[in-house]
């Protein structure tokens, strides 16, 4: 029997409800309802509000009584001490959202405060300082007796849909930036990890955000999702998820042709060249598929190894994956990993491994679930893996590693861009001519050299190709949530 870490008082009572709709600053009940599960037991966790159509209507309503109302009202310099106030509350109630997250996506516990909930907060500080920065310009035209000049303006209503890998994360960049362009919000976050959006709700009128201006409505996607994607209201849908969804959330918006932003899968190749500092590039190749389970958009989930040094990288990966522990996200004992989030994304995940050694692929480590309660996958790693194998042309977004040699550098490039996705890539070297023409050639939007997976909120971040357009974080994200209106005077 595992020790658990206690539940807060706080998260006691959040948990015991009512979990309703945030709509316009109150709490509404809906006849049906999602039953909310906990990954790392397999066993009902919670039941909470499921919005459909009707209650998409309301929340767009509040959420435009609120931007043409009081939101719009204020000063930016009044906005941003509000989201300021968000931050610093989302700091002092890190160890809730660090509970909140270990429930319902069942990554441990401290990995939830420590990265999620501090990150978030930092997210939202970066964005406090944006309202009162938003310039628009003085534009020399070549018209006599003209001045004309730019604003940028809010979009209005965002409708933002969020993912269960990252529940408070996923959720935060999108709302600090649409806070911080001056709209008002309808969230849907995953129907899997409610729970930390409809507390981060709650948090928001603490802070002083007025009624309406966020909103958040669990629901499932293709319900609650489609009508918010589809809503002739909103004008705006920022979307992180699957690249099959976000084709359908293209589709929903074309109704009233709403600006959509949308970060979406991908495979990541990870390229280690037999110059790399091995020690560091063999623990940096772990962790960018392994962190998070392996549900990131950015795993690192194609490692690539220069053949001089393929046995060694091989031999310290299956060493570090035999130290890796794995437990319930409120496991009392420090564990590295968690459960995948359902039972249905554990026989993917498996799925995937078994198609991989169905296709001659060979299993150093892990290789299936582990236990028999909870949706564990043992960390895997799949070696004599072909590039046109599903296991490495898919996401399977979950804990498995495909290692596959290469020769030369002109190679590895051509098969690193060989697949639809284009959201991350990394190397491992110390030429520093080669990470620079690497940086340049690999059609990814985001290059990691003798790292992986730093983000900051003041860097842009986003897809190529099939893994989606538009850049949140930095300045980009506050284009993403604004639009530029162009004013002529006599
Ligand atoms: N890029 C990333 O970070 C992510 C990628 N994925 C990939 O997607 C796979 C499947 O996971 P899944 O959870 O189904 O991912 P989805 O892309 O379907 O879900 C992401 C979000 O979109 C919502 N959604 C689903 N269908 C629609 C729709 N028609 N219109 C509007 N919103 C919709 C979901 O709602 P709900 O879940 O409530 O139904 C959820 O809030 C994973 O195995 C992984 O490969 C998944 C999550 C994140
Ligand atoms: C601690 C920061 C992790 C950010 C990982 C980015 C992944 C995004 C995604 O999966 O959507």
């Amino acid at each position: 029997m595992t020790d658990l870490i206690p539940l807060l008082p706080d998260v006691e009572a959040f948990l015991e409800g009512p979990l309703s709709l945030r709509i316009g600053g109150g709490k509404i009940d809906t006849a049906g309802s999602i039953e909310v599960t906990d990954p790392s037991f397999g066993t009902p966790l919670c039941t909470v509000a499921k919005a459909g159509a009707a209650e998409v209507d309301l929340a767009v309503a509040a959420a435009a009584e609120a931007y043409e109302g009081p939101w719009s009202s204020m000063t930016p310099d009044e906005r941003s001490q509000r989201i300021w106030r968000l931050a610093e509350l989302v700091d002092q109630r890190a160890e809730i959202f660090g509970q909140l997250d270990a429930l319902d996506n069942g990554k441990p516990f401290a990995v939830a405060r420590d990265v999620d909930a501090a990150y978030s907060a930092r997210h939202l500080r970066y964005f406090a300082g944006w309202p009162s920065k938003i310039e628009g310009a003085t534009i020399p035209v070549s018209v006599p007796d003209r001045f004309n000049y730019t604003r940028i303006e809010p979009v209005g209503v965002c409708g933002l849909i969020a993912p269960w890998n990252y529940p408070l994360l996923m959720a935060v960049w999108k709302i600090a930036p649409a806070l911080a362009a001056g709209n008002a919000i309808v969230m849907k976050p995953a129907e899997q990890t409610p729970l930390s959006a409809l507390y981060l709700a709650d948090l928001a009128l603490e802070a002083g955000l007025p009624e309406g201006v966020l909103n958040v409505i669990p629901g499932i996607g293709t319900e609650a999702g489609a009508a918010l994607a589809g809503h002739p209201g909103v004008g705006k849908i920022g979307f992180t998820g699957s690249t099959a969804t976000g084709r359908r959330i293209v589709e929903a918006s074309m109704g009233n042709l709403k600006k959509v932003s949308l970060e979406l899968g991908g495979k990541a190749a990870n390229i280690v060249f037999a110059d790399a500092d091995l020690e560091k590039a063999v623990a940096g190749a772990f962790w960018a598929l392994f962190g998070n389970n392996g549900q990131s958009c950015t795993a690192g989930a194609r490692l690539y190894v220069q053949r001089p040094v393929y046995d060694k990288v091989v031999e310290g990966l299956a060493e570090l994956a035999a130290g890796v522990s794995v437990g319930p996200g409120m496991a009392e004992a420090a564990h590295d990993l968690g459960p995948v989030i359902s039972e249905r994304q554990m026989q993917t995940v498996t799925g995937y491994i078994d198609s991989g050694l169905s296709e001659g692929a060979e299993c150093i480590a892990g290789g299936g679930r582990v236990g028999a309660a909870g949706y564990f996958v043992a960390p895997t790693i799949l070696i004599g893996v072909t590039d046109t194998m599903r296991a490495a042309r898919e996401e399977i977004f979950g804990p498995v590693l495909c290692v596959l040699p290469f020769d030369d550098e002109a190679e590895v490039i051509a098969r690193a861009n060989d697949t639809d996705y284009g959201l991350a890539a990394g190397l491992w070297t110390q030429d520093v001519t080669r990470a620079r023409v690497l940086a340049e050639r690999l059609k990814a939007g985001t290059i990691w050299i003798n790292c992986w997976g730093e983000t900051d909120a003041a860097s842009p971040f986003g897809g190529m190709k099939q893994s989606g357009y538009g850049r949140e974080m930095g300045a980009d994200a506050i284009a993403l949530y604004s639009q530029t209106k162009s004013v002529w005077v006599v």
